[in-house]
């Protein structure tokens, strides 16, 4: 009902803005759009879900999101994916898992700082009515 779209749409003013908040950080740039396929060939058959914040961004506005927690499985999605692609000992890999540990900690920081546990408890409930 209407109060249901109130939430929503306060949802997705609050992560549109974490998603813009994270996106301009110089740190995330590699996170802001897809890995590209033509510099990074075996990318896609390694990483078999990718994501990015640029797609992250679309989501918030094609109304994928009913919840926070829907939002941080795809964030964690990214930081996860960098983890998995790049796992050795060259700086070049290191540089990328230390940003990618950052965009966890980042993330899950707002997250703990700026939601609020009672808007949170009613998008849930408005996911499991659904
Ligand atoms: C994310 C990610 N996961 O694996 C890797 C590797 C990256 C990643 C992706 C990008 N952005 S890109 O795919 O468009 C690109 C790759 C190579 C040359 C120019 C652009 C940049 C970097 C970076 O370290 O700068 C790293």
């Amino acid at each position: 009902e209407e109060q249901e779209e109130d939430t929503l749409r306060e949802l997705r003013l609050f992560l549109r803005n974490v998603t813009e908040r994270l996106s301009q950080d110089k740190r995330f740039k590699a996170f802001t759009k897809p890995v590209d396929i033509e510099e990074v060939p075996d990318y896609i058959k390694v990483i078999r879900h990718p994501m990015d914040l640029s797609t992250i961004l679309s989501k918030v506005d094609l109304h994928k999101y009913v919840t926070v927690r829907e939002f941080v499985n795809d964030v964690d999605l990214i930081w996860k994916n960098a983890l998995e692609y790049n796992p050795d000992s060259d700086p070049s890999d290191r540089q990328i898992r230390h940003r990618a540990c950052a965009l966890k900690d980042t993330t899950h920081a707002i997250i703990r700082d700026e939601l609020d546990e009672d808007f949170n408890r009613i998008c849930e409930q408005i996911r499991e009515a659904r």
